[in-house]
């Protein structure tokens, strides 16, 4: 099993180049399948969810061609099959996006509940809410969702959550439906405009992605297309708030700085300088850091997957920050961790008090999901002494070439799996 070993005290100084978005990249490649001319995407990130996601692609029969590490090209045409195989859906949370890509164009599809970080009881309710309004018979028999249509009509939906996830996925199905959908109550986040765009770019007809209402006048088929994926804000962010941390000096390049605005605006609360360039922004972190309170929200609020990332920072700010996380009830372990390090913190319900401490100290901690795994690390670049971070295959999920990433802005860590190469590292930082 891998882990990262960390040793800590170094401000984090210099430039690095942000990957396409994660969350946003998935629910494209699914989309790419309601193609039957090949469609080029770019600007992909590197990352685990990806090769399974294309893994599974491949699976049901259609053309999966890695032009090189960021760049795919796919055909849906050759697809045989709308069942997905469990072994590549308890893997990651947004195969469901499938579900939409299949039903939308083939009326059938058969996808196995999914998977993803354990965060929260994660319902999906409302996809299948959305899939039978538009006329879906949607059951779901020995773990698998299975829907089916003889047509899909379009239909005015309200969606009875803001879910990301809900919201591109009954968007995905609506593009190949008859008639008009409106889809209201709908996400805002950039990766719900990124998909509709592409969407679009093949030839879907969809307004008003980024607001509250959705329209879609669906259209019988999608078409060649060449799209590139946007910047990752949550990588973005985890960067940004691993410089404020760390006390350090970080440009992070190739971002989209409207997309980093409830970021930027929490690091300029507790006292960091932040500069916005057209496509870069710079965090610089002098002196002991203040408090603040935090709430997650859908977007434009401040994103549930940086929560980990502000509650490393604020936990060594001066004074008492307050977290309150309003999407995933299963989102502080990482604090539990924390408090091995130093950290003064405690958890009631959906709230985190933390009372910021001066420094942490090194020890042995374990990601227990992706975003948390990430902050873990930020903990371990700004503590004392040495810090190793055990279940990386999450960060993994999620993160491309983190420890490279992080080593380029001056960062002492390695990726280790041996108790040999920890030895190594040991004597080389001593
Ligand atoms: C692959 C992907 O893009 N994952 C992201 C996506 O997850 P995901 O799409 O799972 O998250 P949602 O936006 O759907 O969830 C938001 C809230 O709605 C609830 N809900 C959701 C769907 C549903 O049918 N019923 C329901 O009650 C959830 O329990 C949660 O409380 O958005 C989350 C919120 O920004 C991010 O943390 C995840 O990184
Ligand atoms: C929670 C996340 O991912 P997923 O929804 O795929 O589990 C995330 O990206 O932070």
């Amino acid at each position: 099993m891998e882990q990262y070993i960390i040793k800590g005290g170094n401000p984090l100084v210099g430039e690095v180049e942000i990957g396409g978005a994660k969350n946003a990249a998935l629910a494209i490649l699914a989309a790419a399948i309601m193609s039957d001319e090949t469609v080029m995407i770019d600007n992909l990130p590197d990352v685990n969810d990806i090769n399974v996601l294309l893994d599974a692609i491949a699976g049901i029969g259609a053309m999966v061609h890695r032009v090189d590490r960021h760049t795919v090209k796919i055909n849906g045409k050759g697809v045989t099959s709308v069942d997905i195989e469990y072994d590549y859906i308890k893997k990651i949370r947004a195969s469901y996006y499938l579900l939409g890509a299949l039903l939308g164009k083939y009326r059938h599809a058969e996808v196995a509940l999914p998977g993803g970080c354990n965060i929260g009881s994660r319902p999906i309710d409302q996809h299948l809410k959305g899939f039978r309004a538009l006329g879906a018979d949607v059951e779901i028999e020995h773990g698998k969702i299975i829907a089916e249509a003889s047509r899909l009509v379009g239909k005015h939906i309200y969606f009875d959550v803001v879910s990301v996830g809900a919201t591109i996925n009954v968007m995905m199905a609506a593009a190949m439906a008859e008639g008009l959908t409106i889809l209201e109550n709908v996400a805002k986040e950039p990766h719900v405009v990124d998909v509709a765009n592409f969407l679009n770019s093949m030839g879907a007809n969809i307004r008003g992605a980024g607001t509250d209402v959705i329209r879609i006048r669906g259209v019988q088929r999608l078409h060649r297309t060449e799209y590139s994926v946007i910047p990752d804000q949550i990588e973005a962010g985890t960067f940004m708030f691993a410089a404020a941390a760390t006390q350090g000096d970080v440009t992070v390049m190739n971002v989209i700085p409207k997309h980093l605005e409830a970021t930027t605006a929490k690091l300029l609360e507790i006292g960091c300088e932040v500069e916005e360039f057209d496509d870069a922004v710079r965090v610089v972190s002098k002196g002991r850091l203040k408090c603040t309170h935090v709430k997650t929200l859908p977007y434009p609020g401040f994103p549930t997957d940086m929560q980990p990332q502000i509650g490393v920072t604020l936990a060594l700010c001066e004074g008492t920050s307050i977290i309150t996380e309003s999407i995933f009830e299963n989102r502080f372990k990482y604090l539990d961790e924390l408090a091995r390090m130093g950290a003064n913190v405690k958890i009631e319900g959906n709230s985190a008090t933390i009372e910021g401490v001066e420094k942490f100290s090194g020890a042995r901690v374990s990601a227990p999901d992706l975003r948390a795994g990430a902050a873990l690390c930020i903990a371990g670049l700004a503590a004392e002494g040495i810090t190793i971070v055990d279940d990386i295959v999450y960060i993994q999920r999620g993160y491309e070439r983190f420890e490279e990433k992080l080593r380029s802005l001056g960062a002492v860590i390695e990726k280790v799996s041996t108790e040999k190469e920890i030895r190594k590292f040991m004597l080389k930082v001593s």
